[in-house]
């Protein structure tokens, strides 16, 4: 197989989901490179794009990067980007606290795919949006807010549901499906 996508990210638990969601019929091969990519501070468009060029540049071939937010409407969409350092900080057990005396517990879980074919060409966006209520946290902690993301019309929070209803509904499949179809082989002219 000549065609070679490299998803390059330093969170093995994204690539394991991301590798899950493509599934063996997604017509490139799929390689994995681990970086932790500076991001730099403001809109999500601008962060993805840079850290698009930015793997391109180091991997010298077709790169994926992703970005993921976890917005709180309450905050008007923060931490946003700044998600990781909050959890970081905060841990899950700490984070939903952020939304103590406010009503609104409703947020956005927004996952953007930049794809970037070599380090001169333009940046193409892909976005999957789940929206959700953050709760106190429930189940497995092994994987970053999972415990606290509650998807809409569902009872049981990201880390509670299986894997496979997590990987059915959420932002990261919206965005992956986006891609996929991006590269669907019946497109002819979107080919790397
Ligand atoms: O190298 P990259 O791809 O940037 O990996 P990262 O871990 O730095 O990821 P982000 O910059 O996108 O920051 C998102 C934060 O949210 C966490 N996260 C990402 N996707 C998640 C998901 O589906 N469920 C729970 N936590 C998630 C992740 O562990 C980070 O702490
Ligand atoms: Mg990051």
């Amino acid at each position: 197989m000549s065609r070679t996508l490299t998803f390059v990210t330093g969170n093995a638990k994204k690539l394991e989901e991301i590798k899950s969601i493509l599934g063996h019929k997604f017509p490139y091969k799929v390689d994995s490179v681990r970086i932790d990519l500076p991001e730099l501070q403001g809109e999500i468009d601008d962060i993805i794009t840079e850290k698009a060029k930015e793997a391109a540049k180091r991997v010298k071939g077709a790169v994926v990067v992703e970005d993921t937010c976890l917005c709180f409407n309450a905050l008007n969409g923060l931490p946003g980007p700044y998600i990781r350092s909050f959890l970081e900080k905060l841990g899950p057990e700490n984070l939903y606290k952020l939304l103590d005396g406010f009503e609104d517990k409703t947020a956005n879980a927004i996952c953007t795919l930049g794809f970037c074919r070599d380090q001169h060409s333009e940046v193409v966006l892909f976005q999957g949006v789940t929206e959700g209520t953050i709760v106190a946290p429930r189940g497995p902690r092994d994987f970053g807010w999972d415990p606290i993301f509650q998807p809409l019309d569902y009872d049981q929070t990201y880390a509670e549901l299986p894997k496979a209803t997590k990987n059915k509904i959420s932002h990261r499949f919206r965005a992956v499906d986006k891609l996929r179809d991006y590269f669907n082989p019946s497109k002819s002219d979107n080919e790397v």
